[in-house]
């Protein structure tokens, strides 16, 4: 098998240099790439607060029952090893607040505390890999209301500012002992079923909380803040708090990253477009790359033409540096190990194909007015033979060609996740 990769990637090598692209330097670019897997695909974003938690509200939601879901931290690190065991490139690992080492403790959000999460940062640690971490401010009765930093109950507001508060805290000690800056994203559900009438007073009490909440400035050696938009969500389909134009704003305003879920707009709206827009403007970006079927479905990530789009608005601006690549995807109707490898590679993919472009010639093409030689070498280059190469880097980094992995994940589901 190996020797038909190579024959292949020799020849594939040679089509793309004729073509004016250098594979082994795209190959080599790969490595600037690092993907932060989430940790809730896991266990369908349900968490460890309770043994039986589960996800609710927040205007997100999970759908199936496959068998095999993590039930506690240590299988999701079990599955995480797998999952990395299966990928070429380099990960991190995002966590959400509810994943926390709670031993059988009740820790409320505004209890949670750097020792819930020191084992995280310990295995992190082992495994080589930084850790990027989120507040959770949904699936929790004092979110019920559909407001939790916009609330206009006082005591309730003030619960989930110390809860932001302290997830930026345990951010900033995990970037500091992994030697790598923990991105803290804050993406809260705040909305309205039906049409409210203050929007801009819960606008006013978002912008103060988060005021309030990133009071503290840390290192940025250590964590970066990031705020995440979002159009709608289920049962808050009327006014969302934190709208793309209110974390823009913010974002801006405070020199903080911006999150772009490309779940996240309208159907017709572009996410790749997005990128040098708001990269005018802030220093950096947070991605969380999923793929939306008719709504912000989070299914699992697969090559097609918007994740295309994304990677290559990075690549082709030498962006690679200023945008963290995150992902954020939960299905439960397949097997969770499955979905994580199946839609890492495919971002993965997304980006090598963007690294294989000659992008120097499109843009003197393009500057030349001749938009035909445009339209007709991005359609040849669709046909390139990318597979090879994808091959050959796969080859390289010691972990399954083509679809090798497959038989990697029935083994374990047979072997561990069964057995669950
Ligand atoms: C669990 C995630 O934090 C959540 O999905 C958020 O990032 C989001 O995208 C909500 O729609
Ligand atoms: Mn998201």
């Amino acid at each position: 098998m190996s020797e038909l990769v190579k024959k292949a990637y020799e020849i594939a090598k040679e089509q793309y240099a004729a073509i004016g692209v250098d594979t082994e330097a795209a190959m080599k670019k790969m490595s600037e790439l690092t993907i932060s897997l989430h940790c809730w695909q896991t266990d369908d974003v349900g968490g460890f607060e309770t043994p039986d938690a589960t996800l609710s509200g927040g205007g997100i939601q999970t759908t199936g029952n496959y068998p095999g879901k993590a039930k506690s931290v240590a299988d999701v690190r079990q599955d995480l090893e797998k999952v990395m065991s299966l990928l070429p490139g380099k990960q991190r690992v995002n966590l959400h607040a509810i994943y926390g080492e709670f031993h059988g403790e009740i820790v409320d959000r505004d209890q949670v505390e750097l020792k819930h999460f020191q084992g995280w940062i310990d295995w992190c640690k082992e495994q080589g890999i930084g850790m990027d971490f989120n507040g959770t401010f949904f699936a929790h009765p004092k979110a019920a209301e559909g407001f939790t930093l916009s609330s206009k109950n006082e005591e309730i507001r003030q619960f989930w500012v110390e809860h932001l508060k302290r997830c930026r805290a345990i951010s900033a000690e995990a970037g500091k002992q992994l030697g790598t800056p923990c991105v803290h994203n804050t993406w809260v559900p705040d909305g309205s079923k039906d049409t409210p009438i203050d929007r801009n007073g819960y606008r006013t009490l978002l912008q103060k909380s988060l005021d309030e909440g990133m009071a503290t400035k840390y290192p940025k050696e250590y964590m970066k803040d990031a705020v995440e938009s979002k159009t709608f969500g289920i049962g808050l389909e009327s006014m969302t708090v934190g709208s793309n134009e209110f974390y823009v704003g913010y974002a801006v305003k405070n020199n903080i990253l911006m999150c772009i879920d490309n779940g996240h707009y309208h159907p017709t709206e572009i996410a790749g477009d997005k990128i040098s827009a708001v990269l005018q403007y802030v220093d950096g970006l947070l991605l969380h790359v999923t793929r939306p079927v008719r709504w912000d479905s989070d299914h699992v990530v697969t090559l097609n033409e918007e994740i295309q789009l994304i990677a290559s608005e990075i690549v082709r601006n030498d962006f690679m540096s200023r945008v963290n690549v995150g992902l954020d995807f939960f299905d439960a109707s397949i097997n969770r190990i499955g979905a994580y490898v199946t839609g890492t590679r495919a971002a993965q993919k997304a980006f090598l194909i963007a690294m294989l472009e000659p992008t120097k010639d499109l843009v003197a093409v393009e500057e030349a007015g001749k938009n035909f030689e445009r339209l007709a070498m991005l359609e040849e280059l669709k046909t390139m033979p990318f597979a090879a190469v994808w091959d050959y880097y796969c080859l390289q980094e010691g972990v399954p060609t083509g679809a090798g992995y497959i038989s990697e994940i029935q083994k374990y589901e047979e072997e561990v996740l069964s057995k669950r």
